[in-house]
């Protein structure tokens, strides 16, 4: 049995977390949010799980370095130094970082890199996500983590190929769609947990992978699933892939 801290405990996802810890093999070490002592947690607990915000990753980990224990993080929207924030504290603890935590979405990237590589770049890609309207960041994790698959496939750089935003600015002429891009697009409203579509789009067809999460305990269990896996491992980086064995 792991014990568990929670970062972001009040939040959806901290409270989705909590309950599967409830019902599970595994223990709640109890949870922090903004301006909670987060040091204090890490100090009673085996690994950690942030779904915060951005601006709480270094003070997460710095605490569970200092503590000497893994940490998970779901939270998304993070930038170039945050990456580097996780892999500076991935030489001294065990790190996993992913915009998402679901078996579904995991098997869904192994797919789309599958796809785009054996498509080829006459294929164009999108990638199409909805979520609630409390989400705070775009293009979500998720489709980031989708769109680095697709490139990965390809083996081109995500950065220098993203298209965005089209239209956004009803500009009206947005010219034509970039060879190679991968496009993004993001939607908002009401209380969906996470839709994401990959839309492979070749001459007179058309290819579209998918998945739907129909609440927030998918995230949940795979957090906890990928937390207790961390326990003991060595310092290093990790993904979904490594804890699912994919
Ligand atoms: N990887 C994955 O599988 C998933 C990732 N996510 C991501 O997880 C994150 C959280 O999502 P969600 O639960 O919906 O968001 P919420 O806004 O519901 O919850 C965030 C929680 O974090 C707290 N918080 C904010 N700042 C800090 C801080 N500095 N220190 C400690 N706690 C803080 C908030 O407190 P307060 O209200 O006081 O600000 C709130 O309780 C998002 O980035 C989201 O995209 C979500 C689902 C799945
Ligand atoms: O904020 C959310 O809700 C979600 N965030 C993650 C993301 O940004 O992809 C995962 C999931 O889609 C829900």
């Amino acid at each position: 049995m792991a014990r568990i801290g929670i970062i972001g405990s009040e939040g959806r996802m901290g409270q989705a977390i909590a309950e599967v810890l409830a019902g599970g093999e595994h223990a709640l070490a109890g949870g922090v949010d903004r301006g909670g002592d987060v040091t204090a947690l890490a100090a009673k607990a085996d690994a950690l799980v942030d779904f915060s915000s951005p601006s709480a990753l270094a003070a997460n980990l710095s605490a569970a370095r200092a503590a000497g224990i893994p940490v998970l993080v779901g939270t998304t929207g993070l930038e170039g130094d945050h990456h580097g924030a996780l892999d500076e504290a991935a030489t001294q603890i065990p790190v996993l970082q992913t915009g998402n935590t679901s078996l579904g979405v995991t098997l869904l990237a192994a797919l789309v890199k599958k796809a785009a590589a054996a498509l080829g770049p006459d294929w164009d890609v999108e990638v199409l996500e909805m979520h609630h309207r409390m989400k705070v960041d775009a293009p979500s994790g998720t489709a980031l983590l989708l769109g680095e698959a697709a490139a990965a496939g390809r083996e081109i750089d995500l950065a220098a190929n993203i298209e965005s935003g089209r239209g956004h600015d009803f500009g009206g002429h947005t010219g034509q769609r970039s060879e190679g891009a991968i496009g993004f697009a993001a939607l908002r409203g009401g209380t969906v947990a996470g839709e994401h579509s990959v839309i492979l789009a070749g001459e007179q067809e058309r290819i579209v992978l998918s998945h739907s999460a129909e609440n927030r305990a998918i995230f949940a269990r795979g957090a906890v699933r990928g937390a207790a896996w961390l326990i003991g491992r060595e310092a290093g980086r990790y993904t979904m892939n490594d804890v699912l064995g994919l």
